[in-house]
């Protein structure tokens, strides 16, 4: 890889602590970074370059997955970092930081490649690109890259003034936007059990496929994030972005090439195909929204959502959302995905499940033991793997049918040598290859589907659903299925609640 100065605006914050220190750190451990390279913080806060180098191997030795970290190699890790105080909206501080990349540039041959990382809250997104260059920072002949984070915009119209702002100084080839489920291993893998196995691309399409379910659940609430939440709530948190994705690496045709542009123009036509709700009856039909209130988990009672600090007492914000979601194309006509993510749900879990159309009716199914569909399951996060439900015949028995399942656990089996998401797209961002960044025309086309949901829920907060902290949610969520002759299928093949993660390590796993 070649050489670079690493820039992270916002070193003294939570994304920076729990995500980038560590991903260096692991990239450095695998050879990744080699040593031509420098990673300067910046954030308002004073530090020194000790006092930053320490908070830095507090977060690794926190957060990272190779804990152990050896001394000689901190020191030589630790030495390719430093910390400026610099407040974005002072230019003066640009220029300065102008001054510190020369001496570092020359210090750590990069060749003048800068990449800069903006782990920082979007209002100041815009600010910091025109400051670079106001600062002289863009002004090598080196490459220049610019990687930030979600939530790109609030809707179609402030995404369209911030990515109007950010062109004004970076190229779409040189801005990279995150949406770390592209980094996750499973999500990647999806593109390629799809088109890398005989037996499941000829089945993948409305003719065998019934229906489609991607679960984003989280046991957390809103943590110490409330005053963001509260003004984003679940479906531009976690709809706009991470469950889209999810439906495009599902649904999207094979690329003809494995180029970066080439898949993300076949991401893109499923956001074109996606059926736009008409109006707030059609959204209330397919969409269910919900908030948690006061409930339980293990014994622990957990406070209602309007309780959580930084959360207004009377919000109307959605902590989960259901929808139905319908991509109308010749391979997906009449095959339903149906999406639900939330806060305060018994699991953390992220999973699609394909369920498979019954075959026809033949003498099995006239058997007295009922066929249960076959299911491919991606298990995404925070287990990793590949689980498939078929049928076969009970051994022993006079023809009795029971379900098997055939599971993969990719964490069993690699455990921490699996990159972390942000590690991927780290090391992906400094390769110059953008296939796992979200391009304009998909936020552009993600936000316009996203925005006649919430334009809906502005009408009337009357179909906001209560549901207790640690429950599955609204039952009206289950109805979106049960209304198509389907069900949510349990997480993992067990019964909802409690899974138990020991035992489904210790199932069976295919080399
Ligand atoms: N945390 C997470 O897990 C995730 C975060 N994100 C996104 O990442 C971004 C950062 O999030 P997070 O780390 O949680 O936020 P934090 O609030 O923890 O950190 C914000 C950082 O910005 C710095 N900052 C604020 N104002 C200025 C300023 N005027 N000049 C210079 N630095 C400034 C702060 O430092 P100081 O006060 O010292 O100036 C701090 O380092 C956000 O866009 C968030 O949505 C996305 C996904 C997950
Ligand atoms: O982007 C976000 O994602 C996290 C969930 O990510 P995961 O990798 O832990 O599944 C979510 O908690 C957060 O609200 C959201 O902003």
């Amino acid at each position: 890889m070649s050489g670079a100065v690493y820039y992270i605006f916002g070193a003294t914050g939570d994304l920076a602590k729990r995500k980038l220190f560590p991903a260096f750190y692991s990239l450095y451990r695998e050879g990744k970074l080699g040593e031509n390279f420098a990673v300067v913080g910046l954030a308002r806060r004073p530090r020194t370059n000790e006092q930053f180098r320490d908070d830095v191997k507090h977060s690794i030795q926190d957060f990272a997955r190779y804990k152990k970290v050896d001394d000689a190699e901190w020191e030589r890790f630790a030495s390719h970092f430093e910390y400026m105080s610099l407040d974005i909206n002072n230019v003066a501080g640009f220029h300065e930081l102008n001054v510190l990349t020369a001496r570092l540039d020359d210090k750590f041959q990069t060749g003048g490649n800068r990449l800069f990382y903006l782990a920082l809250a979007p209002e100041l997104f815009g600010n910091v690109s025109l400051n670079l260059k106001e600062g002289g920072l863009l002004n090598t002949t080196g490459w220049h890259r610019l990687v930030i984070e979600k939530p790109f915009g609030y809707d179609l119209p402030s995404a369209q003034r911030l990515n109007e702002q950010l062109r004004q100084v970076f190229e779409e080839k040189d801005i990279y936007r995150i949406d770390h489920y592209l980094g996750k291993e499973m999500v990647q893998n999806i593109e390629f059990v799809r088109f890398a196995n005989a037996f499941f691309e000829p089945l993948w399409n409305n003719k065998y496929i019934a229906n489609i379910q991607i679960t984003l659940s989280e046991t957390v609430g809103v943590e110490e994030r409330g005053g963001y939440y509260d003004h984003s709530g679940a479906l531009r948190d976690m709809g706009q972005n991470h469950m889209l994705q999810m439906i495009m690496m599902m649904a999207m045709e094979p690329p003809s090439r494995l180029n970066p542009e080439d898949i993300r123009d076949e991401k893109v036509k499923v956001l074109r195909s996606l059926r736009l709700f008409e109006d707030g009856e059609d959204v209330r039909a397919n969409v269910v929204r919900g908030q948690y209130i006061e409930g339980s988990s293990k014994g622990k009672v957990l406070p209602a959502y309007r309780e959580e600090d930084n959360v207004n007492p009377q919000s109307t914000t959605e902590t989960y959302f259901a929808a139905r979601v319908h991509v109308d194309n010749f391979r997906w006509a009449g095959v339903p995905f149906y999406i639900r993510t939330g806060k305060r749900l018994p699991l953390k879990t992220t999973e699609v499940v394909v369920e498979f159309k019954n075959i026809p009716n033949n003498v099995y199914l006239a058997s007295k033991h009922q066929m249960e569909p076959n299911l491919l399951v991606f298990r995404v996060n925070p287990m990793e793997g590949i689980y498939l439900k078929m049928n076969a015949k009970q051994p022993g028995s006079e023809g009795v049918i029971v379900p098997i399942a055939m599971d993969f656990c990719q964490s069993c089996q690699i455990g921490i040598n699996t990159p972390e998401a942000y590690e991927r797209l780290l090391y992906d961002a400094a390769r110059g290859d953008s296939t796992y960044f979200t391009r304009w025309d998909e936020v552009a086309l993600a936000w316009e589907y996203v925005d006649r949901i919430a334009a809906a829920w502005r009408e009337t907060s009357q179909d906001l659903k209560q549901y207790p902290a640690g429950s599955w949610g609204p039952e009206a969520a289950s109805k979106l299925l049960s209304d198509d002759g389907f069900k949510w299928w349990p997480i993992n093949g067990q019964n909802e609640g409690e899974v138990d993660w020991d035992a489904v390590q210790k199932t069976t796993v295919l080399a």
